[in-house]
């Protein structure tokens, strides 16, 4: 921080908005583009990048007019990257880092994370492209068929662990403490510095104004502390004068962080976390639960929970207005709901919504909502295909009733 405070705020937003949809290696990505603040010491030769970042920022109109009353409602689309989530950012980071280490003939045989689908995705990914071997410890049918077919795809070795995430990541822990194998999870900070450049992009794509409120959903927390660090950067060096209020939500099935901001912050206990539609975020026992607290009681923060029922349903409204997100997000989205309809959240507050993976990589979950085959949940939103013999007239009918219950609803 020393080094930067040379510079003032003016210099690095310039510096930074001059990178933005330029091709000059490497700093066409959106994590790389802030490469001073973030590992500045690399050649730029050794950069594993496959262009992440630069993630677009959705005005939600529709969803937060329609459902929220609100004019003001973003949604940060960090799902819309290569591997197809936010973990993108950190793993360039950390690649390029083990690729550095490689080149100055290190003892590394291997890269290891332990995973709930998305950062063995992204670790398989970037060591791929580097040629660099890959290891992931995946909790058996606990993630989805898209998520799992990645890493197999990238050539990872997979392994199918019975037991749950935080039995991998115990696992992955004590393998990597005794073989030459470079730990890839985010208790490894140079993730969180790739990370942090999602918030930096947050004020950026505001023209350096601070929103109000960021909702992340949280599992194994890294991800918090790491939009912590990246507002907080931003402040400290000039470029803003205040940071926003950041929210984590959690599954009601897996959360720890909330049930610990309840008891006001006394005597964390991890739990046994149950299963849920948000399965990247099926983590009882997180391993940055201590920044992740930092992170909160530093930014004013709040910590809610959604049920499987408020996320599916959260979800759901969320598609109908043309998005197509995941069921973290639908967590983070209910959180949104809960805080506007207490009032902690206005209507005028500007208010981003982190969406950490895209909505295709847990299309099952959408199929089981829209055919209502879950037990004991309404699914009220459910739009399920209508069949119809392939003639005129039965077209005709059905398409009548149809055009009936739309008029007689709007
Ligand atoms: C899609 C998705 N959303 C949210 C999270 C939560 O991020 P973190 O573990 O950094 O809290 C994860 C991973 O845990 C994830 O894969
Ligand atoms: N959701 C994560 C869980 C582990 O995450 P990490 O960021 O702590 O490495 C995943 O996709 O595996």
């Amino acid at each position: 921080m020393q080094a930067l405070k040379e510079y003032d705020g003016n210099y690095w937003k310039s510096l930074f908005d001059s990178r933005i949809g330029r091709t000059a290696w490497p700093y066409g990505s959106g994590v790389w583009s802030k490469k001073e603040w973030v590992l500045p010491e690399i050649d730029s030769d050794d950069i594993v990048s496959l262009f992440e970042g630069n993630s677009n920022m959705f005005w939600a109109e529709r969803y937060g007019k329609h459902y929220l009353g609100m004019n003001d409602l973003w949604v940060k689309n960090c799902g819309i990257s290569h591997t197809g989530s936010f973990k993108d950012l950190g793993m360039t980071v950390l690649v390029s880092q083990v690729n550095r280490l490689c080149k100055m003939d290190s003892r590394i045989v291997g890269v290891a994370c332990a995973s709930t689908g998305d950062t063995s995705a992204a670790l398989s990914a970037y060591c791929a492209s580097a040629g660099i071997p890959s290891i992931v410890f995946l909790p058996a049918n606990k993630i989805s068929m898209a998520q799992l077919v990645q890493p197999i795809a990238n050539g990872a070795f997979v392994l199918s662990l019975d037991t749950d995430f935080d039995g991998c990541m115990q696992l992955v822990r004590e393998v990597t403490a005794e073989l030459p194998i470079y730990l890839a999870n985010s208790l490894n900070s140079l993730r969180l510095e790739g990370q942090k450049t999602a918030a930096i992009e947050i004020l950026q794509q505001f023209d350096w104004e601070v929103p109000d409120w960021v909702i992340v959903p949280g599992g194994n927390l890294g991800n918090i502390y790491a939009f912590y660090k990246g507002f907080h950067m931003c402040k400290e060096l000039g470029l803003v004068d205040r940071i926003p209020r950041l929210v984590c939500a959690q599954a009601a099935n897996a959360n720890p962080l909330y049930l610990h901001f309840k008891n006001g912050w006394e005597d964390f206990s991890p739990v046994k976390a149950k299963t849920t539609f948000a399965s990247a975020i099926q983590i009882g026992d997180p391993v940055s639960i201590d920044r992740a607290v930092y992170a909160l009681k530093n930014s004013n923060g709040i910590v809610e929970e959604a049920t499987e029922e408020e996320l599916m349903d959260a979800m759901a409204q969320a598609d109908s207005t043309g998005m197509f997100v995941c069921p973290h997000t639908g967590v983070a989205l209910t959180a949104l709901v809960k805080l506007r309809n207490s009032g902690v959240i206005r209507p005028t507050d500007r208010t981003v919504v982190v969406s950490t993976a895209h909505g295709l990589k847990f299309t099952q979950s959408k199929i089981d909502y829209h055919s209502k085959v879950i037990p004991d949940m309404a699914c009220s939103l459910a739009s399920p295909p209508v069949s119809v013999k392939a003639d005129f007239g039965s077209v005709m009918d059905v398409l009548k009733k149809y055009l009936e219950s739309k008029n007689s609803t709007q």
